[in-house]
């Protein structure tokens, strides 16, 4: 019933894969036509199993195929691939529909084909008709009993296609001799279920003639005179159905489907008391992946979350009928309603229908996955002839990219970033690399942001000397020079006390003591002793202390000076806030006073009490000021104090010089990074594109930080990429902290 004439809407992962199939349909397409004509000689590709009587009572399993859609074949291929025959209720052989997955390898280059079949009792090509699938499936059994028939796929896949086919073809099939029917047809939309004969106009028509009642399963239901009238009542009751436009269907039914109809004699009871003639189709919802609806609405969203879940449960009771546990049938209103043939009563084929679309391929797995016999065979594949264009160009803005270009960016970036950064290492390894940290020069608070290796984790022997596992981006030693970085080794440190006029500085002095200036250096002859891996780190430690202590003593001197010399400026009155806070009371006081005067000695009285608040304003004004000039004068005292700190620290800082020599080792070279995982099709996620990269390494705030995960702590590399990657996308890149 529906009419798939929208464009297939993609994104995210599968349009990626959607666009590198059709981009590479010739090659692909090759790849099957071969496949099928090694499907059609003599050589089988994979056995097929044997149907046996003993597995008579199982549900059937029929695949149909439908053609591809015109829109569909301009730019995607058919991935579908027939092999056995038609006989649903048989034994024997087993028939096979075999999907193949168009598939780019690791090096995101090579193409190569992926078979997997399926086994099912019959599979129909596209160009079978509805009536054949008919003849087989019911043609024979309904005159014996109750059956079962469950159309099951993708949405836009022809299940509706199908049942309608079928219940056309039975309105000549039923036997047209005079005899009372009843007919049921329900609606399940999640848990709510809906009758939708009476919903119809002809029901209410109808009604009057033959009576609404409760069928044999308790929905309602309609007692009409002829067969053919039961199956017009079905046809106009599936008008009602709710339908929907979605991601890939235009008029897709999103909600399940149950027809029933049985002939009843003329008490109203069903023919079959004992052998039961009782015919239940059943249309399910179409299934939605996520990519189906990235356009729905919310609403649309629950329902496809609803039409999924109650999918997902009637998979588990089918799985439990096969595997002979107990069935979960009152999970959902579907399951509830069908727990009689989900019990193993009468007969029951399950129709998969599949789309044959290149882009459908995943889904045509899944529907397969879930319904085909037990037994499925995977051939993987070679190559097929030809391989991906990779030296197109990239489209411009990296939020157009696919996952293959995001990959061919990374590996071509991160590649030329380690190329250049290895050959400034070689061209330092020789020469050693010297780095002197200057105490006056030193930002106060700062540590150096050197973290080294264990010993024995470190591709070295434990007595060798340490190397670096981590460097603290934005450091002063990170910023000294862009070859300290992981892998290097320390292999010299010296802290040297620079003597000025004869005065060592005090706090370096007594903390590092006199050994510090004799240093220590660990290339081979350069020290007579060498002192080995805690020797170096140890002597590293007391320079950084000794670099930290005076240039925080050094800080702290400056500030101390800079407030000493402001200080005056604060005994302005009412500069304070404490001397604003007793000004406001003595002033209400003094009201108070004037007032109590004037009530209890008249104007003269006032006037007095007028004269003596200002004289001993103008008193306590004289003692103000002659405090303020004593403080002006300690605060004078105490900025000369300050300025001869000030110029101590900065005569001690001046003294300190850590010398740090270190060799850039042969395993400390750069490395290209792995993609990450989700871009080389490695994660569970599936793949990501353009769009979910620049989400991920592009935001100004946390891209380099995910980057330097993703560079696995390389910082280098990563500053590297994350500022190409923010030029092509146009925003401003900010440091990580
Ligand atoms: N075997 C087929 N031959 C020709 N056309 C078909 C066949 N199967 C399906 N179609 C066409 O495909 C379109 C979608 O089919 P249909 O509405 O049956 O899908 P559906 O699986 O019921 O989808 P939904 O679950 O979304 O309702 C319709 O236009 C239908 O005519």
């Amino acid at each position: 019933m529906g009419n798939a004439t929208s464009a297939i809407e993609t994104s995210g992962d599968c349009h990626g894969t959607a666009a590198r199939r059709q981009n590479n349909r010739d090659v692909f397409g090759a790849g099957v036509s071969a496949f099928r004509q090694e499907l059609s000689g003599d050589g089988c590709p994979a056995p097929i199993p044997i149907r046996e009587a003993s597995m008579r009572a199982r549900p059937r399993v029929v695949v149909r195929k439908r053609p591809l859609f015109e829109h569909e074949a301009a730019q995607d291929f058919d991935v579908l691939s027939c092999q056995g025959g038609t006989d649903v209720w048989g034994e024997g052989d087993a028939a096979a529909l075999w999907v193949t997955r168009a598939m780019l390898a690791a090096d995101h280059r090579t193409m190569y084909c992926e078979h997997h079949g399926f086994y099912a009792d019959a599979v129909f090509g596209e160009a079978a008709s509805t009536a054949e699938v008919y003849n087989a499936v019911l043609g024979g059994p309904l005159q014996h009993g109750s059956t079962t028939v469950l159309c099951f796929g993708q949405t836009g896949s022809g299940k509706t296609f199908t049942l309608a086919g079928i219940i056309d073809i039975l309105r000549e099939a039923l036997p047209s001799g005079g005899g009372r029917w009843r007919v049921s047809a329900l609606e399940v939309a999640g848990n709510a279920v809906t009758d939708l004969l009476h919903a119809s106009a002809r029901a209410a028509d109808t009604a009057g003639e033959g009576g609404a009642e409760p069928s044999s399963s308790g929905a309602p239901c309609l007692l009409v005179g002829s067969a053919a009238e039961a199956i017009d009542a079905i046809v106009d009751a599936a008008r009602h159905r709710s339908t929907h436009r979605t991601g890939v269907h235009d008029a897709s039914s999103r909600t399940h489907a149950v027809y029933q109809l049985e002939p009843v004699d003329s008490e109203g009871t069903g023919r079959g008391a004992g052998g039961r003639l009782c015919l239940t189709l059943v249309d399910l919802a179409g299934s939605e992946w996520a990519r189906d609806q990235v356009s729905h609405e919310r609403a649309r969203r629950k329902e496809a979350q609803e039409v999924n879940a109650s999918l997902s449960a009637l998979k588990a009771c089918l799985a439990a009928r096969a595997s002979g546990v107990r069935l979960p049938a009152r999970d959902t209103a579907l399951t509830r309603l069908l727990r009689g043939p989900l019990e193993g009563e009468g007969r029951m084929v399950l129709i998969a229908t599949v789309s044959p679309s290149s882009a459908d391929a995943e889904h045509a797995l899944d529907t397969l996955s879930h319904v085909g016999l037990p037994g499925r065979a995977s051939l993987m594949r070679g190559e097929v002839a030809g391989s991906v264009d990779v030296d197109r160009p990239l489209p411009p803005s990296p939020r157009d990219w696919t996952s293959a270009e995001v990959v061919r960016w990374w590996l071509a970036t991160s590649t030329a970033a380690v190329e250049r950064i290895n050959a400034e290492v070689a061209e330092a390894a020789a020469a050693g690399l010297r780095v002197v940290l200057r105490g006056a020069e030193w930002p106060p608070r700062t540590k150096l942001g050197l973290s080294f290796e264990p010993p024995g984790l470190a591709d070295a022997p434990p007595t060798a000397p340490p190397t670096l596992s981590r460097v603290t981006p934005r450091t002063p030693i990170a910023d000294a020079s862009p070859l300290i970085r992981r892998g290097t080794r320390l292999v010299g440190c010296r802290l040297a006390l620079a003597q000025e006029e004869g005065a060592p500085p005090e706090g370096a002095r007594s903390d590092a003591g006199e050994s510090l200036t004799a240093g220590i250096d660990h290339r081979a002859g350069a020290s007579d002793a060498p002192p080995g891996r805690s020797g170096l780190l140890a002597e590293l430690r007391r320079g950084s202390l000794a670099l930290t202590r005076v240039a925080d003593a050094l800080d702290a001197a400056e500030s101390e000076a800079t407030r000493a010399a402001e200080a005056p400026r604060c005994l302005r009155p009412f500069a304070c806030p404490a001397d604003y806070a007793e000004e406001v009371p003595r002033k209400l006081d003094d009201d108070a006073a004037l007032l109590r005067a004037w009530v209890v000695g008249g104007e003269a009285a006032q006037e007095e009490e007028r004269r003596r608040i200002a004289r001993r304003t103008e008193e306590e004004v004289e003692a103000e000021a002659a405090g303020r000039a004593a403080s002006v004068a300690v605060a004078r005292a105490r900025l000369d104090e300050a300025r001869a700190v000030l110029a101590r620290a900065a005569a001690a800082a001046r003294q300190v010089e850590l010398e740090i020599t270190f060799e850039p080792a042969a395993f400390g070279r750069a490395e290209v990074p792995r993609v990450p995982r989700h871009f080389s099709g490695a994660s569970r996620l599936g793949q990501g594109d353009g769009k979910a990269f620049m989400n991920a390494f592009a935001d100004p705030e946390r891209g380099l930080r995910s980057l330097i995960v993703a560079c696995e702590g390389d910082t280098r590399v990563a500053e590297t990429l994350f500022q190409a990657l923010c030029a092509l996308a146009g925003t401003t890149p900010r440091t990580a902290d």
